[in-house]
């Protein structure tokens, strides 16, 4: 039954691509993710970011959506959240239900399991659970799948990635989001190994240069990817509007690298 997976691509795919701007950040980086750029603190900024730039979606944490969300971009509700002042084997543990999500006016909800994790048994208990609220509910469910912990030494070792990738799909995932292994071809391997589940990249930290994530981003589209995931850089730029724009140019233009670059000359 792939119900919920079409649910998802009518959602935040209507071109066949997707881009959806993450915004979960202050929980799990904290607001230092934010001084690149400060006005990327304001969730009114990324909003109006998210809308101008066209994409197709929001990444807010709870507290973000009740507050702040007002309805003109597909929104897409974290419903685990951990900080980076923890210590120990990686656990995200739910702050939000499936219900409660849709009441926000989510369109889907996201969770994050880290594979690997010595909390691995309780995550994936708990993804169950979430898993039969998101069916109950009619809700797609997006899986930050990002081995963690445990036995994992590089999160963005090729094995690793399509494991990341194979996980989510057994769980139930209707969508998930994987790093990038660097090149097209190991991530193909993953694309593959997800199955009917669409695939969007973790956009990453912020890369030196603009032309450095457009070609990761060529990369992975390259590889079958329906699209990415992205948020530092994206709001973490100062142009960011700008850039944002060159993004749905290759994503949903189908501009290449080159062609986007000689284009912003
Ligand atoms: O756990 P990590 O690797 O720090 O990544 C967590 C962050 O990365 C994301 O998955 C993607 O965001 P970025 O594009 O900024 O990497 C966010 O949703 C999340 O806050």
């Amino acid at each position: 039954m792939t119900r919920l997976v079409e649910k998802f691509l009518r959602i935040f795919a209507r071109r066949g691509r997707s881009i959806i701007l993450a915004y979960d950040h202050g929980i799990e980086h904290g607001p230092t993710d934010f001084m690149d750029n400060p006005d990327a603190a304001d969730p009114e900024h990324i909003i109006k970011l998210a809308r101008e730039a066209g994409f197709d979606g929001v990444v807010f944490q709870r507290g973000i959506a009740e507050k702040y969300y007002d309805g003109s971009v597909p929104l897409i509700v974290k419903l685990n959240g951990k900080t980076n002042l923890y210590n120990g084997e990686p656990i995200s543990v739910a702050n939000c239900t499936v219900e409660e999500a849709v009441s926000l006016g989510a369109s889907a909800v996201g969770y994050t399991i880290y594979p690997g994790s010595g909390y691995e048994w309780r995550i994936f208990e708990e993804f169950a659970r979430i898993k039969r609220e998101a069916v109950k509910f009619d809700v797609p469910l997006i899986v930050w799948s990002y081995p963690r912990g445990g036995k994992v030494t590089d999160e963005t070792a090729p094995e690793i990635v399509a494991y990341a990738a194979r996980v989510a799909l057994e769980l139930g995932a209707d969508s998930m989001k994987i790093k990038y292994t660097g090149d097209p071809k190991t991530f193909s391997w993953a694309v593959r190994v997800a199955g009917k589940v669409p695939v969007l990249m973790s956009g990453g930290p912020k890369t030196k240069t603009e032309e450095e994530f457009l070609r990761q981003v060529e990369g992975v589209l390259e590889a079958g990817a329906i699209g990415i995931a992205v948020g530092r850089n994206v709001w973490q730029r100062r142009d960011a509007l700008k850039f944002a724009r060159v993004l749905s140019e290759m994503v949903y233009g189908g501009k290449k690298v080159v062609e986007v670059l000689g284009e912003a000359k």
